[in-house]
């Protein structure tokens, strides 16, 4: 089972990440684009890549803003190397 990281190794994971942050045992970012269906369309690339990672992020909608939150359930619900590895999957959906 994956175990919780520390908040200094949270904190090192999230400096090769952009705009993510570390708040209430949770890392998060918001995302934006042109429209609903581009927000749409980037959630369900994500959708492929958690089912790959057998590893679900927490997501929540808004027109053109997507925000994702990650944490492990089966690690109490805090950050594990499972989230940073999703954020970084995540990230690189986001950029290409
Ligand atoms: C049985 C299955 O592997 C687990 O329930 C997985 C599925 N997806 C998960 N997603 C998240 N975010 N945390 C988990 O602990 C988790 N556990």
């Amino acid at each position: 089972m994956a175990e919780p990281l520390s908040t200094d190794k949270i904190e090192e994971a999230l400096a090769d990440l952009t705009n993510w942050s570390h708040e209430d045992d949770k890392i998060t970012k918001e995302f934006t684009f042109d429209n609903f269906r581009d927000a749409i369309g980037f959630i369900t690339r994500i959708s492929f890549e958690a089912e790959e990672q057998v590893h679900h992020p927490e997501i929540f909608n808004v027109y053109n803003t997507v925000t994702i939150s990650l944490s492990t359930h089966d690690a109490g619900g805090k950050v594990t190397e499972k989230d940073v590895a999703l954020a970084k999957t995540i990230e690189s959906l986001y950029n290409n």
